[in-house]
């Protein structure tokens, strides 16, 4: 039985990189991390330690912060095509390219020309693919931390010999979602209308739903991102739910109507989905 080399590829993972426009005295700043990772053919470096197809990683480096500068940085998923495309349709060896970015959000404090908070905590998210099979373009958002005080349930459930779950019609929902989209093909989407557009959506819908489950919001969430985006051909939604215990206050002789929780972070009930257009 013979030993191959299976798929392998190889990149710069969380390139930070930094770019001030000074055209005047009111600077922007943009604050990416950017990973870029190729494929190709890279046998050689695997099975006989021989390097001439390989970019060093220090040169993928170098390449997004040169390409910060010549390019400069637009939307993100601009930023990743002509990354990506320069990998794939400049460097020989180089067949694919995945290039992901996160970028965090500044706001300006008072209306400060130079001076910036760090807005977040959620992040930003876009991530490009070129192969020979063609290019897709995939924008997103991590880390938004949503919570409804109440308009949430869960009854009904399945029970079995090892529930003990109580059923509830009122209870504090909250998670930290995370959610990817793809865009239809084509490369002169409006990425940022876009991204306004699914972001304002999904905290429209995370809160207008009254929730049945965690499961039925994200559908809701992402259904109406594809009523409102033509541009997004699927919607990818992942959520950890985190739990919202009520307290028993019983022992010191005080009521609970729902006003004193406890927040556990593990375990944590995990609810992805995938909302999809009907072939
Ligand atoms: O929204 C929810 N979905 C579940 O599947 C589930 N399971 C659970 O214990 N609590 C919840 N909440």
């Amino acid at each position: 039985m013979g030993i191959v080399l299976g798929t392998n590829r190889y990149g710069k993972a969380e390139t930070r990189v930094f770019r001030i426009v000074r055209d005047t005295d009111r600077h922007v700043i943009r604050d990416l991390n950017v990973s870029t990772s190729l494929t190709g053919d890279f046998a050689a470096a695997h099975v006989r330690g021989d390097q001439a197809h390989v970019l060093p990683t220090d040169t993928q480096k170098n390449t997004v912060f040169a390409f910060a500068k010549l390019v400069g940085v637009g939307e993100i998923e601009d930023f990743g095509l002509a990354l990506a495309r320069h990998f794939v349709d400049d460097v020989g060896p180089v067949t694919g390219a995945d290039v992901r970015i996160e970028e965090h959000a500044w706001e300006r404090i008072a209306d400060n020309d130079h001076g910036f908070s760090r807005r977040g905590p959620d992040v930003r998210t876009a991530r490009v693919t070129v192969s020979p099979e063609g290019t897709t373009v995939v924008g997103g958002i991590r880390d938004l931390v949503v919570l409804k005080s109440t308009g949430s349930e869960f009854a009904d459930f399945l029970v079995d010999d090892y529930t003990t779950l109580a059923p509830t019609h009122d209870r504090v929902l909250a998670t930290s979602l995370t959610v990817q989209w793809t865009y239809t093909a084509g490369e002169d989407h409006d990425w940022g209308a876009t991204y306004d557009a699914a972001r304002r959506t999904l905290l429209d819908r995370f809160t207008g739903v009254h929730s049945l489950a965690l499961q039925q919001s994200l559908w809701e969430m992402g259904r109406a991102v594809l009523e409102a985006v033509p541009e997004i051909a699927s919607i990818e939604l992942v959520a950890p739910n985190i739990h919202h215990i009520a307290v028993d206050l019983a022992p010191f002789g005080l009521a609970n109507d729902g006003e004193v929780f406890h927040v556990t972070d593990r375990p944590y009930g995990l609810i992805e989905v995938t909302v999809e257009r009907k072939a």
